[in-house]
């Protein structure tokens, strides 16, 4: 939601907890749930139901970043809550797939751990700073949800031909591996920035 490592206590919030930045965050953790359960049932229809509910709570993502941005309405809570629900809803995909066969359990694996353990640790960075997602950060979140769309979507249902569904489907495997390269230099880098907050001792002055 907010790029760079932000101050936690020097600057004290202006934005109200509740606004409709940090509703369109909530909405898309509510959105998981319904994700998964349509995910599960058989058949292309309820397939491409659920991609139209993953895109739905993609877009809050892009959605509430800018209204937080533009409308002054970041929040501590928005920092932290930004992230965990982009991770509720590509790491239960990523799952997903890995169950179903359809992408690597390492890859996941791999994922999941960098995703999981960025989390825990902003946790533990709190009393320091809140670290919001960085621009790779972003970058990654966007690159991720982009190839999880070409893997999740049932492209023969879309009436496309066997050539072109092809096509799609390894297209989305390029843009989920490029996902997968920036998801660990991203996370590297977030651990560089922990360790140097952690070094200054003090609370991050931007
Ligand atoms: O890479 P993270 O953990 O900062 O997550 C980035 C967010 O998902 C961007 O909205």
């Amino acid at each position: 939601m907010n790029a760079s490592t932000a101050p936690d206590a020097a600057q004290p919030e202006q934005a109200p907890l509740l606004n409709i930045a940090n509703a369109l965050t909530v909405l898309r953790l509510l959105l998981v749930p319904v994700f998964i359960w349509l995910s599960l049932l058989p058949g292309d229809r309820a397939g491409l139901a659920a991609v139209v509910v993953f895109v739905v709570a993609a877009f809050t993502d892009r959605l509430d970043g800018q209204l937080a941005r533009s409308w002054g309405l970041v929040t501590s809570f928005g920092k932290i809550a930004d992230p965990i629900a982009d991770k509720a809803l590509t790491l239960s995909a990523f799952a997903l797939l890995s169950i179903n066969g359809r992408l690597w359990w390492w890859v996941t694996i791999l994922i999941v751990v960098r995703e999981l353990g960025i989390t825990v640790m902003r946790f533990f960075m709190l009393r320091r700073a809140v670290m919001a997602a960085s621009r790779g950060g972003k970058i990654k979140t966007t690159l991720q949800m982009v190839g999880l769309v070409g893997l999740l979507t049932p492209w023969s249902a879309l009436f496309l031909s066997a050539g072109a569904a092809d096509f799609m489907l390894r297209a989305a495997y390029v843009v989920v591996a490029a996902a997968l390269i920036v998801t660990v230099v991203t996370g590297l880098d977030y651990v560089r920035q922990a360790v140097q907050l952690s070094q200054r001792g003090g609370h991050a002055g931007r």
